[in-house]
């Protein structure tokens, strides 16, 4: 079980990433219908089968690399699905006593909402709240992962270390603040306003007189939210928020990261500290350059992948600083 959950962890970040992939090359129409691709398995390819995909989605004529961006999305989706089957199932007829039971259950609800999420992101042309809660399923299905995968690793932490614990309330908060800021930049994303500020630190022009708060977070009424259908303040304002809470994760991540690499006498929990250091430089160094650089693919979809791996790294750290033996 514990090498199937390595197994689903990996694939999984593959999951995610590819989603970020048929997100940013404007492929998550790539296939108007669900689960198959204009009704098929794989995508049409030949002269008839493209043409009769035509006549039946005559608004949205067949692109072949994009159609096969979201289909390879879920095709390694659906097996990440069949992972949690077998682990659920593994769970139910064949665990140990000391194996958790309720997480791989929960595990398997959350991929199925999933499925569903990513198929109210096709059937309601990417609504941008359900883009964002498809990019935040996605985190907590690889963390809820990772969290079983700790759960089948016996190690015994805080070592002795049990004026740490104090600081596990304090993880959690951070963990609380960085799905806030994932959500923020889900947001921006599934939004279509990553270029809508092309300076640093915060935005061009006088950006403070033409914030627009509650446009920037409402829904306007739109048949499609492809390519965006917030006007350009309200784009700006979504882009300008993501950058203010970097700001404030940041430094609650780094004065939570100081504190474990001073207080704490577990090694375990020092390397934590700095692992979090490292890994939230890296993710803003690649938020510049998203910026800098007008969001090339490679580096939009590094800044994706980090903030998982961010999100795992304060998964650990929280568990470990709660963990009892
Ligand atoms: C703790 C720090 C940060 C975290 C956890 C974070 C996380 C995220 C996430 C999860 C996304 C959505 C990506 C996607 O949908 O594929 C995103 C988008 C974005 N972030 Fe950040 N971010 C951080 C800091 C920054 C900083 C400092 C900047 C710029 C100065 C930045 C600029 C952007 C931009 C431009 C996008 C939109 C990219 C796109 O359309 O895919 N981020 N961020």
């Amino acid at each position: 079980m514990k090498k199937l959950a390595l197994a689903s962890i990996l694939l999984a970040l593959v999951v995610i990433v590819l989603g970020a992939y048929t997100r940013l090359t404007d492929a998550g129409l790539g296939c108007p219908d669900w689960p198959g691709c204009y009704g098929l398995v794989g995508v049409p390819m030949t002269t008839e089968t493209i043409e009769a995909a035509n006549q039946a989605f005559p608004e949205r004529p067949v692109e072949v690399e994009k159609a096969w961006n979201e289909m390879i999305h879920r095709y390694f989706a659906s097996t990440l699905g069949l992972f949690i089957l077998i682990i659920a199932g593994l769970s139910i007829f064949k665990r140990k006593a000391t194996e958790p039971l309720k997480l791989p259950l929960f595990l398997l609800i959350l991929v199925c909402f999933q499925g569903a999420l990513g198929m109210w992101t096709v059937t309601l042309n990417l609504l941008p709240a359900v883009v964002m809660m498809h990019l935040l399923g996605g985190f907590t299905v690889i963390s809820c992962l990772f969290l079983l995968y700790l759960r089948l690793t016996p190690y015994q932490l805080p070592m002795g270390n049990g004026n740490m614990r104090k600081y596990a309330k304090y993880a959690s908060l951070g963990i609380v603040l960085l799905v806030i800021q994932i959500a923020l930049g889900g947001w921006v994303s599934a939004n279509y306003a990553s270029l809508a500020c092309t300076e640093l630190p915060i935005c061009q022009g006088n950006w403070t007189d033409n914030l627009a708060f509650e446009g920037a977070f409402s829904i306007p009424q739109a048949e499609n939210y492809e390519f965006g259908a917030h006007p350009y303040y309200e784009r700006m304002t979504m882009h300008i928020v993501h950058r203010f809470g970097a700001i404030v994760v940041s430094a609650y991540l780094i004065w939570l990261a100081f504190v474990l690499y001073t207080k704490a006498n577990s090694n375990l929990l020092k390397k934590l500290g700095g692992t979090i250091v490292v890994v939230l430089f890296v993710q803003i160094a690649l938020g510049v350059s998203n910026v800098v650089y007008s969001l090339p693919l490679t580096v939009a979809t590094l800044h994706n992948a980090v903030a998982a791996c961010l999100l795992l790294v304060m998964v650990m750290t929280t568990y470990t600083l709660y963990r009892k033996v």
